[in-house]
């Protein structure tokens, strides 16, 4: 059930097209219904057609949003998207570790879909060192899983291959996500004792844009509602699948999913 006064975070740069990264969040979070807030690590110039410029942020300032954030309104639940850079993904390590937050959602972003990169190469290893460890639950893509563990995922089983090595890292739970390859829309949820597929149509739709930050959100949202582990992804992929298929052209690119299919489909 809704509930807008549950407080939940996103922790990722900003997209200024509104269909990837915090914009694309916090539509989540508040279709989903909770209480959205964001910390903002990058400025991304970016549309429908690309990435064209991106600017981090300071590490002091991303510090100080993540520090005032919990002291006052402690989220349920928080996630953390692009992080481009091994300073800014130490200190982030390093602030959360003092909170230790509950359902810690990662998405271990590394490439656009348009193709830019948005975590610099040399960081991943800090990334695997520093943040994946902390998290409740992780949810890479085919290539990013393939960045993590260096095996090459061509199809389901490779994708347990990867999930399980992923798991070694120290995250409670791995959702391999398949969208990258073809057939069915198949994800895998990974854990100690845990081995759930979640499976949906695949739909041919052109906008895709923001598919990864809307799902790891919409996992975050259902897990500070007080859903568990495995209701939580069931209920962000029926959420990602009805995005998708609602998704609209707007700009002349890649446009976004519908975050608010639910309300706009729904007679008043
Ligand atoms: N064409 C599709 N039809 C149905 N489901 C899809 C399709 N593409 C992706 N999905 C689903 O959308 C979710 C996000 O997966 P995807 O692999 O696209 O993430 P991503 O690559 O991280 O996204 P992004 O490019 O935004 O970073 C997954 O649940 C995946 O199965
Ligand atoms: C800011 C931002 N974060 C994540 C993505 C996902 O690819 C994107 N395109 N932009």
């Amino acid at each position: 059930m809704k509930n807008y006064k549950i407080p939940t975070l996103t922790i990722a740069g900003s997209d200024s097209s509104g269909g990837a990264g915090v914009q694309a969040d916090l539509k989540t979070f508040s279709a989903i219904g909770t209480y959205g807030m964001s910390v903002i690590t990058a400025i991304t110039a970016q549309n429908t057609k690309g990435v064209f410029m991106v600017e981090d942020l300071s590490k002091e300032i991303i510090k100080k949003q993540i520090e005032v954030v919990f002291d006052d309104i402690r989220p349920k639940s928080l996630k953390i998207g692009m992080v481009s850079s091994e300073e800014i993904i130490k200190e982030i390590a390093k602030t959360l570790d003092k909170y230790k937050p509950e359902n810690l959602v990662i998405d271990p972003v590394m490439i656009s879909k348009s193709g830019y990169s948005l975590l610099k190469p040399e960081a991943k290893q800090s990334m695997i060192e520093y943040l994946i460890p902390m998290a409740y639950i992780i949810t890479p893509n085919t290539p990013e899983a393939e960045e993590i563990t260096g095996i090459k995922i061509d199809n389901v089983e490779d994708m347990k291959l990867a999930g399980q090595k992923i798991l070694e890292l120290g995250p409670k739970f791995v959702l391999m996500k398949g969208g990258h390859l073809d057939g069915d829309a198949v994800d895998i949820l990974i854990g100690k004792d845990i081995f759930k597929v979640y499976k949906s149509e695949r739909l041919y739709r052109k906008n895709t844009h923001g598919t990864g930050c809307t799902l790891s959100s919409a996992i975050a949202a259902h897990l500070a509602l007080g859903y568990d582990i495995c209701e939580s992804v069931k209920r962000s992929k029926e959420y990602i699948t009805n995005a998708i298929r609602y998704s609209f052209d707007i700009g002349s690119g890649v446009g976004p999913v519908h975050h608010f299919y639910e309300i706009e489909n729904k007679k008043i």
